[in-house]
C-alpha cells in the first residue's frame, strides 16, 4: 500500500536530508506508529506520502501509485484515497457534527441520499452518535478529534494518517481514540500513526518505525517505544 524505496528528502537550501535512504515496505491494513525525536522526519515521512513533496532521491509508491511520476493534476485523486487526521483537530467551527462529516462527502460529489445513509453509520462507528447537531465548541477535546477522525474516514479512504492524534489529549480520552482507530484498522484500512505517546504505543504493541536524523533505526512488529 506504501513503499519507500530508498527515499532521500532534502529541502531546499538544507544541507542535511530530512529523510535518508527509507526503505520502508507498508501493506494493505497494516497498523504502524512512526515514533522518533521532534526533528527526526515523522512528519516529512507523512508529507511524501501526501504528495505535499517529492522525494529528491528513491521512488515512492503509495496506493499503487508511482508519486514521482503523478501529475499535479491527479493529487487530489490520491489525496481522497487517504484520509487525515491532526492534534488540532481541525474542525470547521460554523458547522454542526454532522455538517462537518458530510462536507466531506459533498466536496467529492457525493449524493445527499449516500450523504445521509454514511454520515450516521460513520458518526456511530466513532461513537459520537446522539451528537449529530452540536457544534464543534460544545464538545471535549476527545469528541472533536472524533469528529475529525469521521471526516477522514467517511469516504472510506484506502489509507488513513494520524498525525499525533492523542497530543492534546489526557490519557483516558487518547485510549478512546486509539479504539477508534483500532476499529477504522479492522475494516481493512491501512493507519499510519506519528506520535510521542509511549503509553499508547506500549499498550498497542503494532508495528513501530523509528526515525533518527532521518534514518529508520527501528523497524519490528509488536514493537514498544523504547527498545531496552
Ligand atoms: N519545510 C521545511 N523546510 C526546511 N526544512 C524542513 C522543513 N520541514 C522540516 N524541515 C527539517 O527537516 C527535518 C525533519 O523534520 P520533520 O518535521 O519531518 O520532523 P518530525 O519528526 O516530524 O518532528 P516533530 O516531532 O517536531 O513534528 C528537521 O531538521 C526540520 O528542521
Amino acid at each position: 500500500m506504501i513503499t519507500f524505496d530508498n527515499v532521500t528528502k532534502i529541502y531546499a537550501q538544507q544541507s542535511r536530508a530530512a529523510l535518508s535512504d527509507v526503505n520502508v515496505d507498508i501493506d494493505k491494513g497494516e497498523f504502524v506508529f512512526l515514533i522518533g525525536q521532534s526533528g527526526s522526519g515523522k512528519s516529512t515521512f507523512i508529507r511524501l506520502i501526501l504528495r505535499e513533496y517529492r522525494p529528491t532521491r528513491g521512488t515512492l509508491y503509495v496506493a499503487g501509485k508511482n508519486l514521482n511520476q503523478l501529475r499535479s493534476w491527479k493529487v487530489p485523486v490520491l489525496r481522497r484515497q487517504i484520509g487525515t487526521v491532526f492534534q488540532d483537530f481541525r474542525l470547521l467551527p460554523g458547522k454542526t457534527v454532522y455538517d462537518n462529516v458530510a462536507f466531506a462527502m459533498q466536496v467529492t460529489g457525493k449524493s445527499t441520499k449516500e450523504i445521509r445513509g454514511v454520515v450516521p453509520e460513520t458518526l456511530e462507528l466513532v461513537g459520537l452518535d446522539g451528537k449529530e447537531k452540536r457544534m464543534p465548541d460544545e464538545l471535549s477535546g476527545g469528541e472533536q478529534q472524533r469528529v475529525a477522525l469521521a471526516r477522514a474516514f467517511v469516504n472510506r479512504p484506502k489509507i488513513l494518517i494520524a498525525d499525533e492524534p492523542t497530543g492534546n489529549l489526557d490519557p483516558a480520552t487518547a485510549v478512546g481514540i486509539m479504539k477508534v482507530l483500532d476499529r477504522i484498522n479492522h475494516t481493512g484500512a491501512t493507519v499510519v500513526m506519528a506520535t510521542h505517546d509511549s503509553t499508547i504505543v506500549d499498550q498497542m504493541r503494532r508495528r513501530v518505525i523509528e526515525l533518527s536524523s532521518g534514518h529508520v533505526v527501528r523497524d519490528e512488529n509488536e514493537g514498544v517505544y523504547r527498545n531496552s
